[in-house]
């Protein structure tokens, strides 16, 4: 069986695309997209995403972690598949579709893509971590010295001791301004760091936020694979029109033989 597939990236955080508007991929072999995404005997990346039709929408949004397993919203992978879209000849500047968490609308201009992301309504704040769900489920937690902290170790025992098995995605964070910080994510399916995470540098913008660490409802995020900023608004009731944006491109395409 051939499949074509298209590798796509967002601040470096790697998916496999493939369009499955015709139904050729088989949704529910964890080991096949497991095996796709392993860097050493596959193509490699953080996810795999297909993009299928939708009945009212421009298209539909599935998205697997690496370890194979479907998971919750990626917002580097929306962002992606914004451009992907784009690149099919489905939407050009403006996308909307739906994903795992709701309706979203991405804003394509060139190899950047902006992405409303779903309102956030409830924040747990710890005295040491925040905890919550812009899509995926986060734990946000300030650290010193972020280049030399050991995301791997600190990030796989957060998320195992404190998240069960449902796990979370954790964040480890160093302020660099007022509304600019620096973010290094632990990701959960893929089980280690990746060099960024969309959900998780929107959770920790309004982390921020709520727990007064910036003034500004436009914060710069660096991660170790690029740039993003999330912008938002807060209401009585959570945080609403938030958007995450920066780059997201096409690296190359192929035919996955099996
Ligand atoms: N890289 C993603 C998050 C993907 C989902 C996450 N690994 C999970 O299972 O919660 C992003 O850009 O948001």
């Amino acid at each position: 069986m051939e499949i074509p597939f298209f590798k796509y990236q967002g601040t470096g955080n790697d998916f496999v695309m493939i369009d499955n508007r015709q139904g050729i991929f088989i949704k529910n072999n964890t080991e096949l997209v497991a095996k796709i995404c392993d860097r050493r005997f596959g193509i490699g990346a953080d996810g795999l995403i297909l993009l299928e039709n939708h009945p009212d929408l421009d298209f539909n949004m599935v998205y697997y972690n690496s370890d194979g397993n479907l998971s919750s919203m990626c917002g580097n992978g929306g962002r992606c598949i914004s451009q992907f879209a784009k690149q099919l000849g489905i939407v050009d500047i403006t996308a909307k579709f739906e994903a795992v968490d709701g309706l979203h609308e991405a804003s394509i201009q060139g190899m950047n893509v902006s992405l409303k992301m779903a309102d956030v309504s409830r924040i747990s704040l710890s005295e040491n971590c925040t905890f919550l769900d812009t899509g995926s489920p986060h734990h946000v937690q300030i650290v010193s010295q972020l280049d030399t902290f050991d995301v791997d170790y600190e990030g796989a025992n957060i998320r195992n001791s404190i998240y069960g098995k449902e796990g979370a995605n954790v964040n480890f964070v160093q302020a660099l301004g007022n509304d600019i910080f620096s973010v290094r994510t632990y990701e959960r399916g893929v089980e280690a760091e990746t060099l960024s995470c969309g959900t998780g540098v929107t959770a920790v913008a309004l982390a921020m936020f709520e727990t007064g660490k910036t003034t500004s409802n436009k914060v710069t995020l660096q991660t170790p694979g690029g740039v993003l900023t999330v912008r938002f608004k807060k209401q009585a009731t959570g945080f609403t029109d938030i958007y995450l944006e920066g780059p997201a491109s096409f690296v190359f395409k192929g035919i996955w033989t099996c």
